[in-house]
């Protein structure tokens, strides 16, 4: 199987770099252009799998792009980059045939899934930057994080359904491949899906597979989710987002142990342990009506929650660590080292988006920092109000919180005196001058 390329088209060089990296990691080779009549050319020449393009460029627009590849290459996949906020124009590159769009500044995670979707509609396999879970635990020190590995080592020998809960980004796909590699079935295939990404009139095809005729698209017989998962481990991630007619023949697989693929007359025995995830309150769908509540039963055997990373701050220099090391190891290069203000930022920050978006932003901040060691400045946080719910009491808001925090701790924490500590506290803005207390204290 030759690597996948994709044609990126942007005229600002940064935006280039940082998609070329992304793409890197998840193994799709990248060529680039900076303009529409280069890009035209790069596609002769190479002939790519999909194609990102900016919507206004230097000699044209990228919509022209979008019919030049319409008309002379209809089967190529084209996402539009366009200005954040502007649904408009996103809107006017879908009706023009985009199949997709992602908004500047682009974000990491998203971006990924849209090339996932472009290779799967290319009739591509996936590479997969998802480490094995040999190799990639759960990284974290923190009492939580310790608890959640030695509950999955549990869950690994039993074959009972796992739920697993948490905002996104905590990890829960990957808890979900540490059972799977700890457990009797990890020679056995871990195939992940995202049920939210599965057009509804799609989803029975996708779990359960069909015969060829049963639709207008159905051209030949085709295995579902559930039979490549056979022997194996079926993780459904975003299982909120199944529609209800789904969740009825869902239902049916587990208690039966069999499927019946679209337009097929029998039904056929699959052998699967299933691993379930959102991070919606399903129980709160139940109440909605939007849930069915026998699923949820079925499903919600053992409950596994993953923290967010707000409330484990201590775990954030160990996981940078991790990620920045991996990065250095992606581009061949000695690991840039994070500044101690940096540092502290980063375990001030709240991270809605959490571990992933830690590394979004620690891969941004590798991309463009320019010096030896990242500063603050290369993070690029976004303000966060102080107010910011959903705050444990134990989490970072004590650190900027002058009614409650303990400078010396803090210092202690970070590896830095307490006069550095308030140097800094007042550089990042997040105390007044006249607010730091004497060093001695
Ligand atoms: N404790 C951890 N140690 C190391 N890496 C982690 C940890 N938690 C999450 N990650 C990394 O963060 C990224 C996001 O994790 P993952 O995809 O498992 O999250 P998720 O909860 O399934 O997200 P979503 O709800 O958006 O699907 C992955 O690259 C994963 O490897």
């Amino acid at each position: 199987m030759h690597t996948p390329l994709a044609l990126v088209v942007d005229d600002e060089a940064d935006i280039l770099d940082l998609i070329r990296i992304t793409l890197g990691r998840m193994q799709v080779a990248a060529v680039t252009a900076l303009t529409v009549a280069e890009a035209k050319r790069q596609l002769e020449r190479h002939r790519p799998d999909l194609c990102l393009t900016d919507l206004s460029l230097p000699d044209g627009s990228g919509l022209e792009l979008l019919r030049h590849i319409s008309t002379h290459y209809p089967e190529l996949p084209v996402a539009m980059i366009t200005a954040h906020g502007n649904m408009e124009s996103a809107v006017a590159a879908m009706k023009a045939g985009a199949f997709d769009f992602v908004a500047k500044p682009v974000d990491l995670s998203a971006l990924r899934t849209l090339v996932e979707s472009a290779l799967r509609l290319r009739g591509r396999s996936v590479p997969s930057d998802a480490p094995t879970g040999a190799e990639s635990p759960l990284l974290g020190d923190s009492t939580a994080m310790q608890q959640i590995r030695a509950l999955i080592i549990k869950l690994a020998r039993t074959q009972a359904p796992v739920f697993i809960t948490g905002e996104s980004g905590t990890g829960k796909e990957l808890a979900a491949r540490q059972i799977h590699a700890q457990g009797p079935r990890r020679d056995g295939p871990f195939v992940p899906v995202n049920c939210g990404a599965i057009p509804h009139d799609l989803v029975e095809s996708e779990l359960f597979g069909h015969k060829k005729g049963s639709f207008s698209g159905a051209v030949a017989d085709k295995d579902g989710l559930f039979q490549a998962a056979c022997g194996g481990t079926l993780f459904l991630d975003e299982l909120a987002d199944l529609p209800l007619s789904a969740q009825v023949k869902l239902l049916r697989a587990i208690q039966e142990k069999c499927v019946r693929p679209v337009g097929a007359a029998r039904e056929v025995a699959v052998d699967v342990r299933l691993i379930s995830a959102s991070h919606r309150d399903l129980a709160q769908e139940v109440t909605n009506g939007r849930f069915r509540q026998d699923l949820f039963y079925r499903i919600n055997v053992i409950e596994l929650r993953l923290p967010a990373l707000r409330e484990r701050p201590e775990d954030i220099s160990l996981l940078a660590q991790h990620i920045l090391q991996r990065l250095a190891a992606d581009s061949d290069r000695a690991p840039l080292p994070l500044s101690d203000t940096a540092l502290m930022a980063l375990r001030c920050y709240p991270f809605p988006g959490n571990v992933r978006e830690l590394e979004n932003i620690l891969e941004r901040a590798t991309a463009l920092c320019e010096q030896s060691c990242i500063a603050v400045e290369d993070l690029y946080l976004p303000s966060q109000p102080l107010g910011v719910t959903g705050m444990g009491a134990t989490g970072p808001r004590t650190l900027v919180d002058p009614a409650r925090w303990n400078r010396p701790a803090a210092a202690q924490a970070l590896g830095i005196s307490v006069l550095s500590l308030n140097t800094r506290l007042v550089k990042l803005g997040l105390v007044p001058a006249s607010n730091t207390p004497p060093a001695t204290r």
